[in-house]
Order: structure tokens, then sequence, then C-alpha cells
């Protein structure tokens, strides 16, 4: 049964209702309409015609002197005969011999009746506003649940969770504050006609707490909690998906100001037409539903949509227009403070040990989130519980750690040493690289932290928006896209996989220079190559080549020359500044991640660098 047949349900229910009312209404009024007004009754006793009374409930049938019968009605809040007297009929007229009345005794099976016939229609109604009240609430009744949402929500009696309760991802939480204060006080933003914020895509690698972070937003601001996974939209029969999504944003609307938090949108946030064939309709469908449904927001909407993913690319760009996703919230694998904060939040209410070290913890869990140092401390009680001790000792936590790692739920391994010395004189070498061409933009963070397959990242900032690009500029872009892979060759003598995205990037510059931008003298300003694009995908399909293998050669020389230049800058750039590169490395290796003011302090650039608008470019 979908949403349209439950309603159905309502208008019978309410329709059977009218018609018990009516037919009871009339019931009680008597089979039989008084003959004579009660009055003529009491004309007709004066005269002396009445022999016979009998009064059966409220009806009265009279029986008149020629033997004739009559029937009449008297009102209930009074007995018959002092009715009669009140009318002006004597005692005496009413003298037993003269009229013989007779009380019926009501029976109790119209007692019964009267009383269902009063009763029932309220019954009924009742039935269904609980049936719309129940659908209001979200039943996960199974017979009922086919076309609805099967959101849950979370509201007062479930322990609520708040930003202590979040570790390690302060720079996010001071992002969803903003979003705390618009639940608490919607009237404030409001007044100032301020635009608020409808949906926060949380981005970040599985188990780092997207979940937590919107539960704890709902429980900062004290408001309900409504959560659906996006497969969960689209499972079962064709034309659900998007009935589920009206259905959960009818239910949030009642429930505003709350929270609706999606995981895993890219479920049904892929980018529509990607796929060919028809296949795909369905979550086509409730995609389109659900951008319906935020397009539909008013601005006393008060409801906030937060969604998780960790593909944030596969994303239909649709979702992320102004007025929809349009803010985005990066939980990074914690760094080594970051995973002693989060340990400190789970060993919470657990004996543990006071020689427990939790920094020494977190610095031998490099590539851990959030969701492995719970585990972690779980495995860790569950060790000295078999162990009969009635702490949780320092040993424990070491060789859980191991455990964490071989078990089933990690998909990423733990960094070795080895790996990480690696990746810090990777990123660093990013980082020197930039830090010294005037050209590139400043460092703004520099992690060893895996972010999906990479190792690590340095992220740039552009100075400003820019919408001319300089030749200098890509080619300092490039040079610092370089510096990863020189650092290891100078350090290691060695290469390794993690510049390969690096590689990639640096040759796509290099190539669109020469065959787009007219950047080569040896080529000049021309175009090589007609591009075939299929707008509506916004993607480029193929290539056609419209020139000749001679100038094929030449162009693949022209970008070999570019690519290798920037590879010989970046070097010698690396062997000169040997020194900071070493100290940063080994920053890194014991912090993790830096900011650009850490960053800065170990090595100032040597030409300082304007501050930039933030606008993330990421270099692995
Ligand atoms: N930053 C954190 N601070 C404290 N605990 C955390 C943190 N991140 C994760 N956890 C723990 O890990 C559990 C799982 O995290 P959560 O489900 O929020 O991750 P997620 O990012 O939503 O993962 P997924 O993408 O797999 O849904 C949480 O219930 C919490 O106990
Ligand atoms: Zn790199």
């Amino acid at each position: 049964m979908n949403s349209r047949n439950q309603s159905y349900v309502v208008y019978l229910l309410l329709f059977v209702a009218i018609i018990a009312m009516l037919i009871f209404q009339f019931n009680s009024q008597g089979s039989g309409q008084g003959v004579l007004s009660i009055n003529e009754v009491v004309s007709e006793i004066t005269r002396g015609n009445v022999t016979r009374i009998v009064e059966d409930d409220n009806t009265l049938k009279i029986t008149l002197k020629d033997g004739s019968q009559t029937t009449s009605t008297i009102e209930s809040n009074s007995t018959l005969v002092e009715q009669l007297l009140n009318l002006g009929v004597t005692t005496e007229q009413l003298a037993s011999d003269k009229i013989k009345i007779e009380i019926k005794p009501p029976s109790p099976w119209m007692g019964v009746l009267t009383i269902i016939g009063y009763v029932l229609p309220f019954l009924i109604l009742g039935g269904a506003f609980y049936f719309i009240f129940r659908q209001a609430q979200g039943s996960n009744n199974a017979a009922m649940s086919f076309g609805k949402s099967r959101a849950r929500m979370f509201t007062g009696d479930q322990p609520t969770v708040t930003f202590a309760d979040v570790a390690g991802v302060d720079e996010s939480k001071e992002e969803l504050k903003e979003v705390v204060e618009f639940l608490r006080e919607p009237q404030k933003f409001i007044q100032l006609g301020a635009r608020i914020p409808k949906g926060v895509l949380l981005v970040g690698p599985p188990g780092t707490g997207k979940t937590l972070l919107a539960k704890a937003v709902s429980g900062e601001a004290g408001v309900p909690f409504f959560s659906i996974s996006g497969s969960e939209f689209v499972e079962m029969f064709v034309g659900v998906g998007a009935s589920r999504v009206r259905d959960l944003f009818d239910q949030a609307k009642r429930q505003s100001p709350c929270i609706v938090f999606v995981d895993e949108i890219d479920a049904v946030g892929r980018q529509r037409g990607a796929g060919l064939g028809g296949s795909h309709d369905e979550r086509e469908q409730t995609l389109n539903q659900m951008l319906v449904e935020m397009d539909g927001f008013d601005t006393d909407t008060n409801i906030i949509i937060m969604a998780a993913t960790n593909r944030p690319d596969i994303l239909d760009p649709a979702l992320l227009r102004p007025g929809r996703f349009d803010r985005q919230v990066v939980l990074d694998r914690p760094d080594v403070r970051g995973r002693e904060a989060i340990l400190k939040v789970h060993i919470k209410g657990k004996p543990i040990a006071p020689e427990v070290d939790l920094a020494l913890i977190a610095r031998g869990t490099p590539g851990f989130v959030g969701a492995d140092l719970e585990n972690l401390v779980n495995e860790a009680a569950i060790l000295a519980a078999r162990r009969n001790k009635k702490i949780i000792g320092q040993q424990e936590f070491e060789e859980s750690i191991e455990k964490v790692i071989a078990g089933p739920e990690r998909k990423s391994r733990l960094i070795s040493e080895e790996e990480k010395l690696i990746v810090a004189y990777h990123e660093a070498g990013h980082a020197v690289v930039m830090n010294t061409l005037p050209e590139a933009d400043p460092v703004h963070k520099i992690s060893i932290i895996s972010r999906g397959m990479a190792g690590g990242y340095t992220l740039a900032l552009p100075e400003e928006d820019r919408i001319l690009t300089g030749r200098k500029k890509l080619v300092a872009e490039m040079v610092s896209l370089m510096g990863g892979r020189a650092a290891e060759q100078i350090v290691f003598d060695d290469y390794t996989s993690g510049a390969s995205n690096d590689i990639e990037r640096v040759t796509k510059i290099a190539r669109t220079m020469v065959t787009r931008l007219g950047m080569s003298p040896e080529l000049g300003p021309m175009v090589y190559g007609q591009k075939e694009e299929l707008v509506f995908l916004g993607r480029e399909i193929s290539e056609q080549r419209d020139y000749s293998e001679d100038i094929a050669k030449k162009i693949d020389e022209e970008v070999r020359k570019l690519v290798n230049d920037a590879y010989e800058t970046a070097k010698s750039i690396l062997t000169q500044y040997r020194e900071n590169l070493d100290a940063v490395a080994h920053r890194l290796l014991e912090v993790e991640t830096m900011s650009r003011q850490e960053f800065e302090a170990i090595f100032p650039p040597p030409e300082p660098k304007k501050s930039g608008t933030p606008q993330l470019m990421g270099l692995n």
C-alpha cells in the first residue's frame, strides 16, 4: 500500500462514520414520529378520550376511547406524568381508573444500540485520526511502509550526542556551529534576510564520524534527527524511492526545525544520464524528487539536510548548486593529536590503568579513523576482561592495534614507518617547492595521513580568483606538482607510485599548454585536435585528430620538454633548500598535519606570499 492508498482508507473511515451518525440520529428520533403533538395529547386527555398510554422510551403509544391508536413523543428530561401535569392535566384526569399509564422499562438492547450509535462515530473518527497521526509519526509497520520513508527519528529518548563526543575534527565543528545557531534561533537569521543553509555535505572516508557529527549538530541544537540511507531509497520497487523522499520530507516538515541526515547519498546522487540504457530511472526519479523537495523549502522551512559521502566526485553537480548542498564539510582521517583526542572520548567511563599512554597509542596508529579507534578501545577492554583484569593496561591497547588492523572492518592498511617517511618527504617536497616559487600559491595545509588513495596531500590556497592564468603560473604549478617525486629521488634515490596523480596532472597541464593555449614557441598559437564534447554530460568524450603525424610527434616532444623542465627545476630547488626539506619532513613525521602557520614557522617563504581565498587545490 502506498501513501495514496492510505488516504483512501482514511476517507473510507470518515464516510462510514458519517453514515453511522445519520442512521443513529434518525433512529433516536423514534421509529414513528408522533402523530399527535404533546399538546394535542393533553387536549385529548382533558376531553376524556384517552384510555391508555404506554410510554416506551420517549415514544407514547396512545389508545383512544374508540379503540384507535396513535402515537406521540415526549421530552426525555422529565417523566410523562410530570410533563402532563405541567401542561395543565389534572391529577383527577390521570386517575388510574380513567387512563391506564404503563411505562415500559427501557430495553437493555435499545440502550446498548443507542450508546453504540453515539459512540461508534467517535470511535471511527478517532481511528481515522490515529491513522493520520501515526502516519505522521512514521510507523515502521511493514505492511504499510512500502512507500514510506524508513527514516528513523531520534529525539529526546536517545542519548544526545554533542560536539564533545566528536573529537579531532575541530575545523568541521567550527563550520557547523553556524548551522547549530540557525536551528536554535531561526528567527534571528530570517529577520535579517539571511539566506539559510539548506544542505551540508559531509565528505570523508568511512568511519571518520560523519554520522556522529550530524547527530551532534542535532544534539547541540536540540532538534529532532531523521536519518535514512541513500541505498534504502533505491531498493525494492520502482517508483518507491521518489515517494519515500516525499514522505521523509513530509515527516520532517511537521517536526521542523530538524535535521534530515542522508547517509551514502552517492547511492541516489550519482550523475544523472551517466549510465547508458534505462536502468537508472528509479534512482534518477528519486534524485529528482529530492531536488524538488529542496527547492520547495520556504525561508521558514527550518530543515537542514546533512548528507554524507566518501565519493563527492561522482555526485550529480545539480546537488551541489547554490540552495542545495552548497556547503561542504571535509572530515579527514585524524592526525596524531586528533587520534589522541578521539581515544580520550572513547576511554571515558572505562577503567584505564594510570600507565596507559594515549599519546603513544595515537602515534602508533597512523591512518586509523574514529571508528577504528573506538574499535581499538573496545578490543582492549575485551582483552583485559579475558585476562581477568580489573583495568585496561597499555599492553592490551598495544596488542589490540594489530587486531584492528587485521580486522575485516578495516579496508585501508596502517601506514608503516618506512612509508610514512617517504610520504613525509614527498609532501614536504611539494610544500618547499611551492614556498620558493613566487608564482606558486601559498601552502595551506600539509598532511601525511592518507585521504582516499593518496599517501598524503598538500593543499594550496590560490591567491585570488583568477580568470586568466599566465604561463609562469602554469609552469610554477607543474614544478610544484613535481616537487613530490623530486624529493623522493633526492632523498631515497628511488621513486614510488605515490606520485602517479601528480604526474597525470603535470602531463595534462603541459598538453593543454601546447595544444590549447598556444604556449609552445615551437608550435605557435594554434589549437591542435578537435574536442567532441557531449555538453549535457559536461564531459569530454573523444578527441578528433586534425593534424599530421609530424605535428603529433612535435606535440609529444614539446609536452615532454615542459614536463622534464618542471622536474629538473623542482630537483634543483630542493637540492638548494635541502635543509628546509629535511626540517619540514621531520616535523611532519611528528605531527602528521601542518597548517600554513606551522609550516611557515619552520620555513618562512623567501618572498612573502599574499593570503588567498579559500579555494583548495590538492597535490599528492
Ligand atoms: N571524530 C570522532 N570522534 C569520536 N568518535 C568517533 C569519531 N569518528 C568516528 N567515531 C566513532 O566511530 C563510530 C562510527 O562513526 P560514523 O558512523 O559516524 O562514521 P561515518 O563517517 O558516518 O562512517 P560511514 O561512512 O561508514 O557511515 C562512531 O559511532 C564513533 O563511536
Ligand atoms: Zn604528490
